[in-house]
């Protein structure tokens, strides 16, 4: 039997690209003579609905545009199942939908549900019932819905539906489904993008395929789904112990359908030993996640391109990368023309010019917009698109970077040249659109105002926290009129070891509508940019790369540096994970910590994981009000996807006293 799965890039109730994608999906299957399709959980209406679940009237709209589906399969020889949530007096149920020549066979029903992570699935779903099965009726026809069994050209296949198959084999569908005859079990799942994770499924799969004796074929989601997510598509077909089919994963294309061919006529041996995945790669997983959920943000959020505050630090300059990442990787995998189509920023005539002369049409010198006399570091920098960067022409790459970010530094007497030229030369070497100007009149102004008010100097010695802050609180305003002048998604730059501390000014450098690495961790930060300067060849990264991470919003002669006011970064990281993905006590962070750590002072260490939990707890209410941020690592502290904490708590006091 020819089996495929298909992985899709959906988006909550967009019907439209939602049914386009299933229909190309269902195309190409036939095309191809797959006997059996599988496209990922929930793709009619999109995984990540939320509460639009609890509502009756999405399922029935879902049940109205299963009625198109179903005049698509239209082979007598191809089923296709079809993921969409079917609600039953006031319950909604997650289901797999298979379809064979216009009939539904039945709707095969989700038994456990995700509750961990970024899951909530039994917020809006109720978990089915093994070993039952129900019916309902929609326009006069009676649909059969549960734990079901189908039978297709003489193979009995069965599902598990994503969770379903990360529980312990006591709860498994497979366990039950395979004294029940079957040979086939189909997945069809929603999960998560994380840095290595397609190793655990890939066990998963392998192991599934192999404990239970079956042939497995499991379909992923695709893509930045609805901002926060991004799903890797990932097809895997096994069959006892084996590996028949693996593919590339985190496509720039809506759909991606791989399929392979199982004889199950044909007993073949249980492979006992699972051959393990080359170790990923977390560097180039992350950078191609990373530029891909920004793709689809980009996109989905019709915005016109990015805008950035560029301080030539380690965290801008990622997101400026990310950028141009994007632009490459993009283009690689779909050409120029698709992905300029795509993107949907560029004119028709943009399009032909670029791909026939492989360069934007005369785009004009963009005027520097800012200028000061304040020293010869302020000056705009901006090279028009068709012409040089250094002496060199831009590459097309960096002509399409050059439409989709504007960067601006925003220095002050507090800012090095390090850090300007650190920015320019990143901006350049990507080909963003480059501004430089200070805002010192504009923190003058306000301290000025403040004093006045209260009739007294503020000073280094009395106020040091307000005068920092007033600096990145300055920069908010022009950038954000720079987003909405170009009407683009401000970036905010913050990473998820500041999160944690509550190291940054809200309203400051916290300001924009899109963070994209509030989810990784500094030490991680750093260690990206390194490789990327050298294995994705971005010299401009020289620079930052031989920079210590610094605010620059104290006296320069202050030598102010991030892990001087706060501690080591990877410590820090540490004691992050230790207290809230391994879930231990103070006591236990600090033990665990004793025992790993050994050039660092024992009072040292309490010292860090006292001012941790007191800053963490201090600042929950900065992570409620981060921009929106992806989901890369294995885990995040966003309150609105991974990690909740009180706002307003006892802080740890009682047992930071008994360290
Ligand atoms: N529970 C709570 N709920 C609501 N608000 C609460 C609060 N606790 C304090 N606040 C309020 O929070 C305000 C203070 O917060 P905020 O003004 O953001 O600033 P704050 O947390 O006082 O200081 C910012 C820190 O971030 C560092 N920083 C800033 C900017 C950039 C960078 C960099 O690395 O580049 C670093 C800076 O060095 C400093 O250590 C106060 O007005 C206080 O009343
Ligand atoms: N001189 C500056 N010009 C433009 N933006 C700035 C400047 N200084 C700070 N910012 C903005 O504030 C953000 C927060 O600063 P932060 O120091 O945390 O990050 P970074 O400078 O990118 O990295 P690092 O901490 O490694 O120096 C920056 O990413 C940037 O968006
Ligand atoms: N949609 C789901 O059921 C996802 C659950 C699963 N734990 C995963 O991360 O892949």
């Amino acid at each position: 039997m020819r089996l495929a799965g298909a992985a899709l890039n959906q988006t909550p109730i967009d019907w439209q690209n939602n049914l386009r994608n299933i229909q190309e999906a269902i195309q190409q299957a036939q095309d191809a003579q797959v006997e059996l399709l599988c496209l990922p959980e929930l793709c009619l209406t999109g995984y990540g609905c939320e509460d639009l679940f609890l509502h009756d009237w999405l399922s029935e709209a879902a049940l109205g545009y299963l009625q198109q589906v179903r005049q698509w399969c239209t082979d007598p020889n191809m089923v296709v199942c079809v993921g969409l949530p079917v609600r039953l007096s006031g319950q909604t149920y997650n289901t797999a939908c298979v379809i064979r020549n216009r009939e539904v066979l039945g709707f095969a029903a989700k038994q456990f549900l995700a509750n961990d992570g970024v899951h909530y699935e039994p917020r809006f779903f109720t978990s089915w019932r093994p070993g039952t099965t129900g019916t309902f009726s929609y326009q006069g026809e009676e649909y059969t819905i549960g734990d079901l069994v189908f039978e297709h050209l003489g193979v009995r296949f069965g599902f598990e539906i994503c969770e379903d198959a990360w529980r312990p084999a006591a709860d498994r569908p497979a366990g039950r489904l395979k004294p029940r005859g079957v040979q086939l079990i189909v997945n069809p799942s929603a999960s998560h993008f994380a840095m290595s994770k397609t190793d655990v499924r890939y066990q998963l799969v392998l192991k599934g395929s192999r404990d239970y004796q079956v042939t497995y074929l499991y379909a992923n989601l695709l893509g930045n789904e609805a901002g926060r997510i991004t799903y890797d598509g990932e097809i895997l077909i096994a069959r006892n112990g084996q590996l028949i089919k693996r593919n590339q994963l985190l496509s720039f294309k809506n759909v991606d359908l791989e399929y392979a061919d199982v004889d199950f006529s044909r007993e073949t041996a249980v492979t006992q030993e699972i051959t393990p995945l080359p170790t990923p790669d977390e560097y180039r997983e992350l950078n191609q996640a990373l530029s891909l959920a920004l793709f689809d943000y980009l996109r989905k959020a019709r915005s016109k391109g990015f805008v950035l505050s560029l301080s030539g630090g380690a965290d801008s300059c990622m997101c400026a990368v990310g950028v141009a990442e994007m632009v490459r990787l993009g283009v690689q995998e779909l050409g120029v023309e698709e992905f300029m189509r795509k993107a949907g920023n560029f004119s028709d005539d943009d399009i032909r010019v670029a791909v026939a002369q492989g360069q934007l049409p005369g785009a004009a010198p963009i005027e520097a917009a800012a200028t000061s006399d304040a020293g010869t570091r302020v000056q705009a920098v901006s090279h028009p698109a068709e012409q040089v960067t250094g002496h060199e022409r831009l590459t097309l790459n960096q002509q399409l970077t050059r439409r989709l970010l504007t960067c601006a530094y925003q220095g002050t007497v507090n800012s090095s040249d390090d850090t300007y030229l650190s920015a320019k030369e990143v901006a350049e070497n990507v080909g963003a659109v480059f501004f430089s100007w200070d805002i010192d009149q504009e923190v003058k102004g306000y301290t000025h105002k403040i004093e006045q008010a209260l009739g007294r100097e503020l000073t280094w010695k009395t106020d040091d926290l307000t005068l920092q802050n007033i600096q990145a609180r300055v920069r908010a305003p022009s950038i954000w009129m720079l987003a909405n002048v170009q009407n683009c998604l401000l970036i905010t730059t913050s990473n998820r070891s500041e999160a944690a501390v509550g190291y940054c000014t809200m309203d400051g450098d916290t300001a924009g509508s899109i963070s994209p690495i509030a989810g990784v961790d500094k030490a991680f930060v750093k260690q990206w940019l390194v490789w990327a300067e050298a294995e994705l060849g971005y010299p401009g990264l020289h620079r930052v790369n031989n920079l210590a991470p610094t605010a620059e919003l104290r006296p320069l002669e202050d030598k102010q540096t991030d892990e001087r006011d706060l501690m080591p970064y990877p410590l820090l990281n540490r004691i992050e994970r230790l207290a809230f993905y391994e879930r231990l006590s103070p006591q236990q962070v600090l033990e665990r910590l004793g025992a790993e750590v050994d050039n660092v002072e024992a009072e040292q260490l309490k010292t860090y994981v006292q001012r941790f939990y007191q800053l963490w707890s201090r600042n929950q209410w900065k992570r409620e009000r981060y921009a929106p941020s992806f989901h890369l690592d294995d885990y995040n502290l966003d309150p609105r996807s991974w990690l909740r904490f009180p706002i307003l708590s006892g802080g740890f006091a009682d047992e930071l006293k008994a360290l």
